[in-house]
């Protein structure tokens, strides 16, 4: 599933046309699904539909008359100046007997819902003057706001602050990156032709239908030998210092991605832990010899980090490099290597790699891990809400994980899990997609049980419970269908 930009979904709207599809049919369908999700949010709640002149203003006419046929009450303020299909819409809804109003005229009040039908993708630039006053009034006003494809003003400020949102035809940018923006997210078939919407130039969402494939089999003959064998190297101990528990979640996370065998390499005085693990304590960051498929490198390393990451480059592995490991020269080292190696980075490494600072990251996490994939010819996950990973042109948007994964230790988990995967043979995109994405599975499992107060070991211990889901056909899909 591809993440579409404004101008490329008009792009396929235009194509439909060209093929001969009605370009109406599209807003009717458009206006009816949002009217569905809107009896299911809200049942017969008086509804205020404030229209724009465009197109998005079209889909709130729609849905007026079809609030209306269901018994809602409606009140409808709208701008003037409507062409083309909104003309149209609009002219059916008057034919119902309705009353448009003028949008300077708007009220709401208690006890209503707003439908906010102003801009979608046809916005260009910030709101101001009397659109933004009036988003901020709907914001402010506390009533429920179901927004029409987009939360209108988005991606800029001010925009409306949605209850739910109703997206047509594909998910779009702001839907991921400004999620927050979206409340409850839906996404809405409106009858545009299938191939339009498969665009292999275009950001790809994980969705379980595409990750279920990737799940390593594991046959009947398994053992630990033949599953995939990973390598940890992490942990540091000294200067005051001592990290101890980084590695140990590394080899965690790695164990339940299911790998067969962990071995730890740690400094001496690390707790001999997970059990499971074959251990080996060292007084530099140096490389003992491993039967291992995969290395994650890195983790609590602090000052061995660097050291430890150049030294592994001996083994010639698929490698993850975390934390601690990510350097430019570290990074470099790897793609003159020609190693397929993973970084995975937050804000703050994806700056120190890039030399430009965290907040510019937030701004253009797209851009960002696009720049450091091809920069250094490696695969790249960053780290963030969406997590990012990006692979030469490729890139892909993770729609699992929340906010109470924002912890210690479960970067560690990640790093481990991805390894795992690589130790199990798939290459690095798809391992670094599909651990990212089980990884946050796992963390909304638990945030749906608990709530904030996550530990990492405990998104850890829920990987195979996430998994599982997978492999089963059961993971919930990030997006309500309609
Ligand atoms: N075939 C299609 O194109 C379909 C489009 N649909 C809807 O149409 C929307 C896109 O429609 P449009 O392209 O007409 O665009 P919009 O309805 O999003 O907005 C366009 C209007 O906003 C004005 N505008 C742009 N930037 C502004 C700003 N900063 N301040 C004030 N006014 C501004 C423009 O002058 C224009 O009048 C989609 O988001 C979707 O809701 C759906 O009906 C499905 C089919
Ligand atoms: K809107």
């Amino acid at each position: 599933m591809r993440l579409f930009t404004p101008e490329a979904m008009r792009e396929a709207d235009g194509k439909a046309v060209a093929l001969g599809y009605p370009s109406l049919l599209l807003m009717e369908w458009a206006g009816m699904k949002a009217a569905r999700v809107y009896l299911d949010l809200f049942g017969k709640v008086p509804a205020v539909v404030l229209a724009g002149k465009g197109n998005n203003g079209g889909d709130g006419f729609v849905l007026a008359r079809h609030l209306l046929l269901e018994g809602v009450r409606v009140r409808v303020f709208a701008a003037e100046g409507q062409e083309g299909d909104a003309l149209l819409a609009k002219r059916a809804l008057l034919a119902h007997g309705l009353e448009v109003r003028p949008l300077e005229e708007a009220s709401f009040g208690p006890g209503e819902v707003l439908v906010d039908a102003l801009f979608g993708t046809g916005l260009k630039g910030p709101l101001s003057g009397f659109y933004a006053g009036l988003v901020e009034g709907m914001n402010a006003s506390g009533l429920p706001i179901l927004a029409l494809d987009l939360p209108s003003g988005l991606p800029y400020a001010p925009h409306v602050r949605a209850t739910a949102t109703v997206a047509f035809a594909a998910l779009k940018t702001p839907h991921l990156l400004l999620r927050e923006a979206c409340g409850k997210l839906y996404l809405a078939e409106i009858g545009l032709p299938k191939p339009l919407l498969e665009r292999e130039d275009l950001p790809q969402v994980a969705t379980p239908e595409a990750l279920r494939p990737l799940l390593p089999k594991r046959p009947l003959t398994a053992h630990k030998g033949s599953v995939g064998r990973v390598g940890v190297l992490g942990g540091y101990r000294g200067e005051g210092l001592r990290y101890a528990g980084a590695p140990l979640l590394a080899a965690l996370g790695a164990y339940r991605m299911g790998a067969g065998l962990v071995h730890l390499v740690a400094p001496e005085g690390t707790p001999l832990e997970p059990l499971e693990a074959v251990f080996h304590p060292v007084s530099s960051p140096t490389l003992p010899p491993l039967k291992v498929e995969a290395l994650a490198v890195g983790m609590g390393g602090g000052p061995w980090g660097k050291a430890w990451a150049l030294e592994a480059l001996k083994a010639g592995l698929p490698t993850v490099l975390d934390a601690d490991a990510l350097h430019p020269e570290v990074a470099e080292a790897y793609r003159k290597a020609g190693l397929p190696a993973v970084l995975t980075p937050h804000a703050g490494e994806a700056g120190r790699l890039l030399g430009v600072s965290p907040e510019e990251v937030g701004k253009d996490p797209l851009g960002v891990a696009q720049a450091l994939a091809e920069r250094f010819g490696l695969t790249v996950v960053l780290k963030g809400n969406p997590t990012v990973v990006a692979e030469g042109k490729r890139l892909s948007l993770n729609p699992t994980g929340n906010p109470a994964l924002a912890t210690g230790g479960t970067g560690d988990v990640l790093a481990g899990a991805i390894a795992a995967l690589l130790a199990a043979g798939l290459p690095p995109f798809e391992a670094a997609r599909l651990g990212v994405y089980l990884h946050g599975l796992a963390g909304d499992l638990l945030a749906e049980e608990k709530g904030v107060g996550l530990l990492a070991r405990e998104v850890a211990e829920a990987l195979p419970w996430a998994r599982k889901l997978l492999a089963e056909g059961r993971a919930p899909w990030p997006f309500s269908r309609v």
